[in-house]
């Protein structure tokens, strides 16, 4: 038995087989309290370490950084015909399919010798339609700019078949065995479009579970967000948050090396707590969480802010509570909650949807999830489920 942080780890011989990867150390936690000597009276639960997963990160890092530079190329010099239409109608830019060809082929290369599986958003089908040809060339420059930019990269060009293979080597279908990456190529494409907050949103699972996270905010200052106002202020703007599993959450100026650690805030009066929520009010019910957030006794008012930003900066203290309640029927992708989990999970937060259950990465491309999902400190949670609850079954009967 050795301990470290306080928990006792007993090193065993798993019982069960959860992985085939040889890189995993099979260690079990065991709590000092009720173990006996006897291993067999005690629940197993299997560790992940975060030295397995050192190179991914580096990969990461790199793959998330680098989209991010193509990203903030293009919102630069964003013009309306750079929208495109989904089937769903969502706006979906040159830079979605970019960020996405860059991230695949950047993993691929840094990590060669791996198997590679990638969840992601985007594919290449309308690209590769006769009038989809104007848009895929455009997207093989800035690929191969952005590339050019990058001294490790500088020799490589990518072809516009290399870009639609890269695009839709994300068509995996994720679950509970292997490794898979997670990727939202741009994540907040409603904030991209207005020049407000988005992400570049990376995360890898290992037998179902998020082991690291890259979030990349290009438009997110590094100094605190303390007002409503998403806009940077002053200061030095554009972070990178990363988290691997069991080492904490780090957070870095893009284009710099030197992190630092964050941690969430230790807030334990929700009076004094501040609440992040969707800026557009088609993502989350904005009248659902002003109640949560009455109830609760929180003074501020909303944070609205576009996508897994939020998560990066929950994560580093700026608000102590994300809400997020989806119109009925709308159905959570892994992409747009994996890396931020990680993130605030590794900053000492909680990540539940609203019945206070952990989300479940190992289903699929989707979150299978009761109402919403809910985030803050381990201190807050039990009112915070508490008032949510009561908000749930208050909604309801008003509806009746
Ligand atoms: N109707 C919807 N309800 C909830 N979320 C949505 C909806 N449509 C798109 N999204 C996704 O919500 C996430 C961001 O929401 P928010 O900024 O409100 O947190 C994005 O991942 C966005 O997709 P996308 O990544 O394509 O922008
Ligand atoms: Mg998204």
């Amino acid at each position: 038995m050795i301990s470290i942080n306080g928990l006792s780890l007993s090193i065993a011989k798993p019982k069960i087989a959860f992985t085939k990867n040889p890189f995993l150390i099979p260690l079990f936690f065991s709590n000092p309290k009720t173990s006996s000597s006897s291993s067999s009276q005690v629940a197993l639960r299997p560790v992940f370490s975060s030295m397995s997963y050192d190179k991914e990160l580096a990969a990461a890092k790199k793959a998330a950084s680098l989209s991010a530079r193509l990203c903030q190329k293009v919102q630069k010099a964003l013009l309306q015909s750079d929208v495109q239409s989904k089937s769903d109608k969502s706006p979906v830019t040159v830079a979605d399919y970019g960020s996405q060809a860059l991230v695949s082929f950047v993993l691929q290369k840094e990590l060669p010798s791996e198997p590679f599986s990638l969840v992601a958003e985007e594919d290449s089908g309308d690209l590769r339609k006769d009038e989809g040809q104007q848009t895929l060339e455009r997207i093989t420059k800035l690929v191969n700019d952005t590339l050019a930019s990058d001294e490790s990269y500088a020799t490589s060009t990518l072809s516009t078949e290399d870009v639609l293979r890269a695009i839709d080597s994300g068509k995996s279908d994720g679950g509970s065995r292997g490794r898979h990456w997670v990727l939202d190529p741009i994540d907040g494409t409603k904030g991209f479009l207005r020049g407000d907050q988005y992400a570049i949103a990376l995360a890898l699972l290992d037998e179902g579970k998020v082991v690291l996270g890259a979030l990349a905010c290009p438009n997110l200052p590094l100094a605190s967000i303390s007002s409503t106002s998403q806009h940077p202020s002053q200061g030095e703007v554009g972070c990178l948050f990363f988290a691997n599993i069991g080492a904490g959450t780090y957070i870095q100026l893009l284009n710099s090396s030197s992190a630092s650690k964050v941690q969430v805030t230790a807030i334990d009066n929700p009076e004094e707590a501040s609440f992040f929520e969707s800026y557009e009010a088609a993502h989350s019910l904005h009248d659902l969480s002003s109640l949560i957030a009455k109830k609760l006794g929180v003074k501020a008012p909303p944070v609205r802010i576009d996508s897994q930003a939020k998560y990066g900066a929950l994560s580093r203290g700026d608000g102590a509570i994300y809400l997020r309640f989806p119109h009925k029927g709308y159905r959570e992708k892994i992409w747009d909650h994996a890396a931020g989990c990680i993130v605030v999970t590794e900053a000492g937060g909680v990540v539940t949807d609203a019945a206070g259950n952990p989300l479940d990465f190992s289903k699929g491309r989707y979150l299978d999830l009761d109402t919403g999902i809910i985030v803050t400190n381990q201190k807050l949670m039990p009112s915070l489920l508490k008032a949510v609850r009561e908000s749930l079954e208050e909604k309801k009967a008003s509806s009746l």
